[in-house]
C-alpha cells in the first residue's frame, strides 16, 4: 500500500488519556502507543505531542493546604510528567521503540535560534528512529507565558518539523456542524480553505481540556494553509490512528484541505508568532491593497503611517491595515526607530522584506 504521509504529527488530548475520575487511562494509552509502533514500523515518522502531564500527577499528590490554581498545575505536572513519559517509554520498549522527551515552551518560539535549535533536536531523533514525545514545560509555563492550549504547540511543532499531516485525536469524532449533544448534528468531514466554522462551535469544552475546539479549528485552519492536512478525530476509537492513514475513506474525521501554495519554512515559523510581535506598522490603503494582490510585496516605508512600540531590528512585528485590522506579521529589518525615520519616504529599504512576512 502507498502510504499517504511519510512523516506525521500526532496529538493526543488531555481527555482522551484521562478517565472520568481524572485519573491516567493507560489502556487507552497503551493501545494508542501500539498503533504509533505499527505505523512506525511502516516507515512513518511519528512526533508525539501528549498531554496527560497534569491529570496524570492528581491522583499522585493530595496536599494538605489548599493550592490556588498556578500552584495546583505546577505541582501535578511536576509529578505527572515523570509519571507520563515513564508509562511511554516502558510501552514503546515493548516495541522495541526508543522515545525521548522534549519539554518546551511558548518562547522557544520567539527566537529563530531557539527555534532552529529544537527544529534540531527533533530532527536527530527522527533520523535515529527515536520517536520524540512533547508536551508543554508546564511546570515554569504560567499564565501568558501558555500555550492556549496543546493543540497550539502541536500547530507549531507540525509545521516547524515540515510533517504533511497533524493529526488531533480528542474525545469526539470530528468538528459537527451543531451541538454535539444535539443528535440531528453530524460530522464536517472535509473542510476547505476559507470556510468560517465559528457559527458551528460551542464554546463547551471537555471536562479535563483546556482550550476546546475554537482554539483546535483556529490551529488546524493555519496550519492547513501552510500546506499540513490537519485530521480531528476521536481517539478513544480503537484503532483509530492506523486506520487514518490506511483507511481514509472510510474513517470518521474532519479532514482540513491543505492549501496547495508551498510555503518557505522562515514564513511558517512567523506565522505562528503573532503572539511574539514587539510593535506594530500600520500601513495605508495602497499598502494594504498591494499587500492583498498576487504581487510578492514587501512593506516600504513609503506605505507606513504609524509605528507603534519599540522594537529592534528581526523581531516580529504586526501589520495593520488602514482600518486598524490586524492583517500579518513579518520580522523586522530595522528597529523601530529607523522605521520611525524612514516612515512616509520614497526610495528607502523595506522595513518588511517580502520573504519574512506572512498575510493572514
Ligand atoms: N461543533 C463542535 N464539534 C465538536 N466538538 C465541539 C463543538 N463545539 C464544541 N465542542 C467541544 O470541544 C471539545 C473538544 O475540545 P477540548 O476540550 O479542547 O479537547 P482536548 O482536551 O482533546 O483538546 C469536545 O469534547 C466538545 O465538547
Ligand atoms: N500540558 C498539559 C496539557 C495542556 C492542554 O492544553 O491539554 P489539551 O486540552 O489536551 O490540549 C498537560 O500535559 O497536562
Amino acid at each position: 500500500m502507498v502510504q499517504q504521509f511519510s512523516r506525521i504529527a500526532v496529538k493526543v488530548g488531555s481527555n482522551v488519556l484521562t478517565r472520568r475520575d481524572g485519573t491516567l487511562d493507560v489502556t487507552r494509552m497503551s493501545a494508542l502507543v501500539d498503533q504509533i509502533a505499527e505505523l512506525h514500523k511502516t516507515g512513518v515518522e511519528i512526533i508525539l505531542v501528549s498531554s496527560g502531564a497534569v491529570a496524570s500527577g492528581r491522583s499522585e499528590v493530595h496536599s494538605a493546604k489548599k493550592l490556588d490554581s498556578v500552584d495546583q498545575r505546577q505541582l501535578f505536572s511536576a509529578v505527572g510528567q515523570a509519571k507520563l513519559i515513564n508509562r511511554y517509554y516502558e510501552l514503546f520498549r515493548e516495541h522495541g521503540i526508543a522515545v525521548g522527551q522534549v519539554l518546551t515552551m511558548k518562547e522557544n518560539f520567539a527566537t529563530r535560534r531557539h527555534y532552529l535549535n529544537q527544529k534540531n533536536c527533533m530532527t536527530v531523533m527522527l533520523e535515529n528512529g527515536v520517536i520524540p514525545i512533547v508536551n508543554e514545560n508546564d511546570t515554569i509555563s504560567v499564565s501568558e507565558l501558555m500555550f492556549t492550549d496543546n493543540d497550539e504547540l502541536s500547530g507549531l511543532i507540525a509545521s516547524m518539523m515540515g510533517a504533511q499531516a497533524l493529526i488531533i485525536l480528542s474525545n469526539i469524532d470530528g468538528i459537527y456542524n451543531g451541538s454535539p449533544a444535539d443528535p440531528t448534528s453530524e460530522v464536517i468531514r472535509e473542510i476547505g480553505q476559507g470556510k468560517d466554522l465559528s457559527s458551528y462551535i460551542q464554546t463547551s469544552k471537555s471536562s479535563f481540556g483546556r482550550g476546546g475546539m475554537l482554539t483546535k479549528t483556529n490551529i488546524a485552519r493555519k496550519v492547513a494553509d501552510e500546506g499540513i492536512t490537519v485530521i480531528i478525530a476521536n481517539g478513544k476509537r480503537d484503532n483509530i490512528l492506523v486506520d487514518l492513514i490506511q483507511h481514509p475513506e472510510s474513517t470518521l474525521c474532519t479532514r482540513f484541505i491543505p492549501s496547495a501554495e508551498p510555503v518557505s519554512s522562515v514564513k511558517k515559523w512567523i506565522a505562528h508568532s503573532e503572539g511574539f510581535a514587539k510593535g506594530e506598522l500600520h500601513i495605508n490603503y495602497c499598502a494594504t491593497e498591494l499587500l492583498f494582490s498576487d504581487k510578492a510585496v514587501s512593506i516600504l516605508p513609503v506605505g507606513i503611517t504609524d509605528v507603534i512600540g519599540e522594537f529592534e531590528k528581526d523581531d516580529i512585528v504586526r501589520i495593520v491595515d488602514f482600518g486598524g485590522k490586524p492583517i500579518g506579521v513579518g520580522k523586522a529589518n530595522c528597529d523601530s526607530t529607523q522605521a520611525r525615520e524612514a516612515m512616509g519616504k520614497h526610495g528607502k529599504k523595506p522595513v518588511v522584506h517580502y520573504d519574512y512576512l506572512y498575510i493572514e
